[in-house]
């Protein structure tokens, strides 16, 4: 199992050509789904690190760096940051890290996402975990997360769910059409939807009979 991901390597550090190979687990659905939350206990449970593509940009809004501003205001606007930015984060993360096992949490967002990341890394997925989760649940949860997001506002949280609709669903749909799906009913407690997470982790070999 695993992707070689010279490539990614080769853009992170410039001249340099490492070979790493990686297992990468997408992990989509609707903003306030349920992703942080469930890719926490992934990876307590099966030993994933967890990168996701909204906390990367967030900590280079931090940083200082040239891309903060831009970020920042795309963000607010709930828009997606252009592809080379996000792609340049994943790699340096998948690259400074010793675990070759990566969920990569809300990325692809957008056909552009998608298309950039497979032909910059030449990464496929293992499968795509897929949250489900009816958009009034995704808001009454993000209204109440209190986390300090500047995106978290009702104004906000609308275009967020806009863009889900119109470009993040066709990019769940293209890897549905490849049979890499695995769709979760996400709108059930916290541990029902882990114990839904746990049988798609779980090889089928360690599966104990009901
Ligand atoms: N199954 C659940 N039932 C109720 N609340 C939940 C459930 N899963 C997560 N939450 C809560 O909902 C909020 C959003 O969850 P989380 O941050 O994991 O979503 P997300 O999909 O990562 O969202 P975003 O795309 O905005 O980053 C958090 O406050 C979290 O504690
Ligand atoms: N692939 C991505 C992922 C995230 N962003 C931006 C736009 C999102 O609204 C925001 C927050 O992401 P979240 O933490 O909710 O996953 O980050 C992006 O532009 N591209
Ligand atoms: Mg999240």
């Amino acid at each position: 199992m695993g992707t070689v991901v010279d490539a990614a390597i080769k853009v992170a550090n410039g001249s340099a050509h490492t070979n790493k190979k990686v297992t990468v687990v997408f992990v989509l659905g609707g903003p306030g789904s349920g992703k942080g939350t469930q890719c926490s206990n992934i990876v307590e449970h099966f030993g994933y690190t967890h990168l996701s593509a909204g906390d990367l940009l967030r900590a280079e809004i931090k940083s200082g760096s040239e891309n903060g501003t831009m970020i920042q205001n795309m963000i607010k606007e709930g828009k997606i940051v252009p592809s080379e930015v996000t792609i340049k984060l994943l790699q340096r993360a998948i690259q400074e890290n010793g675990n070759d096992k990566f969920l990569i949490d809300g990325f692809p967002r957008n056909e552009e996402n998608r298309a950039a990341f497979e032909s910059v890394t030449g990464i496929e997925p293992e499968f795509v975990l897929f949250f489900d989760c009816p958009e009034e649940e995704m808001e009454k949860r993000l209204l109440s997360r209190n986390q300090g997001r500047e995106d978290d506002n009702i104004e906000t949280i609308r275009k967020r769910f806009k863009v889900y609709m119109e470009s993040s669903l066709p990019v769940i749909d293209y890897y549905k059409a490849k049979g890499k799906v695995r769709k979760i009913d996400a709108a059930r407690p916290i541990e029902e939807v882990f114990k839904a997470v746990k049988a798609v982790f779980t090889p089928e070999s360690e599966k104990v009979a009901a």
